[in-house]
């Protein structure tokens, strides 16, 4: 397929029911067809990354023997054990395309932390900058909400969280049904898939019920919260079955075999978030470069900075002021107050010999910027 891709950033969530073709075991061949279209849609210069589930069932594959205990402290030894040899699979079969693979186990709290979102970014931005294919997971040992029968928040939600965390252009939700349909469709013979769902009701989260087997985790609903979450952030989401012949290629490059979930906002919903009420800490006090910059919404860089006021970590929200003294707008910032002023007015090169260490060259992204 040679079409042009029509989103840049591909965020993709294979469930369980999906991963194990309904079996309580991996199925290697599903998975390989997964991972050739994730092959086929990087080559075409779109960038995926994975959030995958399956580390439960992958265990179980293991650990037969003990496969009828079902309290949450075995779901976690079952997800312990899994998640390697699901990372194993994951391994060889992108060996095969030349990609690389990373892990990275998160949990919700690790992304409600400031910082933690910003490590989480910034990690994740640079893995997809080199090429290589993250695969995320709960990290279910630590996180007990995710394995718990029927409670919001599951890799639905985390694949939103995410797709939020690295602004995807689209969440891609692959399971065992080809998308929301006005009813279960394994109970009820006349339900209709729904091709596009332009804002999310409370009728539209009616239709959903629960885990199509004992294998899922949270069924329709846990997907319509993903897609609520995603879309509010400006995300396209697409749920659809991963079983149809190269669903992912197909959604690459604009098709959409299952729902479409249509965004609700664009981009600077982020800004607007950012300037809705969120406590500010500090003051930084930037040039007339600076502010050239910022107002055409590029990065803040150290070398356009003169002074930094009040006392503030990384991951605070600050203000930026212009040397006319004038508010221009907000950031978060990726250096604490101490470590700015020690490289205010310096080039980007020269931040880690300056601080011992760098987290980038930007001491606000753009994509952390909301100018007023
Ligand atoms: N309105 C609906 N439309 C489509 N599927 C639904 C609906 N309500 C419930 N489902 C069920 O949700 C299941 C998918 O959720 P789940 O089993 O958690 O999958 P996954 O493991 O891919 O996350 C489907 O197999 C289907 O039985
Ligand atoms: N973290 C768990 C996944 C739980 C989950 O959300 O499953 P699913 O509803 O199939 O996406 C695992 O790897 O087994």
């Amino acid at each position: 397929m040679n079409e042009k891709p029509q989103y840049r950033r591909i965020v993709i969530k294979l469930g369980t029911n999906l991963l194990t073709g309904g079996t309580g075991k991996l199925d290697q061949t599903v998975m390989s067809g997964l991972v050739a279209q994730v092959a086929a849609v990087i080559r075409q210069g779109s960038q995926a990354i994975i959030v995958t589930s399956g580390a439960i069932a992958a265990g179980k594959e293991k650990l037969s023997a003990y496969k009828k205990h079902r309290d949450i402290p075995y779901k976690q030894v079952l997800a312990a054990v899994g998640q390697s040899r699901l990372m194993n699979v994951y391994e060889g079969l992108f060996a095969a395309h030349d990609l690389t693979v990373a892990q990275a186990l998160l949990t919700r709290t690790d992304l409600s932390d400031r910082s933690g979102y910003l490590n989480a970014r910034n990690t994740l931005l640079a893995i997809m900058e080199l090429g290589v294919i993250a695969i995320v997971n709960e990290n279910d040992v630590v996180a007990v909400d995710e394995i718990q029968e029927a409670k919001f928040g599951d890799n639905d939600s985390l694949s939103a969280m995410v797709a939020n965390l690295v602004d995807a252009d689209l969440l891609l939700i692959l399971s065992d049904v080809n998308g929301l349909y006005t009813a279960n469709p394994r109970t009820d013979p006349e339900a209709r898939l729904i091709p596009v769902v332009e804002r999310i009701t409370a009728e539209i989260e009616a239709l959903a019920g629960g885990a199509g087997s004992a294998a899922g985790t949270g069924g329709m609903i846990t997907k319509i919260e993903a897609a609520k979450l995603a879309t509010a952030s400006g995300v396209h989401v697409i749920i659809a079955s991963g079983r149809l012949d190269k669903v992912i290629e197909q959604i690459a490059v604009g098709g959409c075999p299952g729902t479409h979930f249509l965004p609700q906002a664009f981009p600077d919903a982020r800004h607007r978030w950012l300037v809705s009420g969120l406590s500010t800490r500090g003051r930084v006090l930037i040039d007339e470069g600076a502010v050239r910059a910022v107002m055409k919404c590029s990065s803040l860089l150290p070398a356009g900075i003169k002074a930094v006021e009040g006392v503030f970590k990384r991951g605070d929200i600050v203000r930026l002021i212009s040397p006319g003294g004038s508010q221009l707008g907000f950031g978060i910032v990726n250096y604490d107050a101490a470590e700015i002023d020690k490289i205010k007015g310096l080039h980007s090169d020269a931040i880690a010999g300056k601080l011992g260490h760098s987290y980038g060259d930007e001491i606000i992204h753009r994509n952390n910027l909301a100018v007023c």
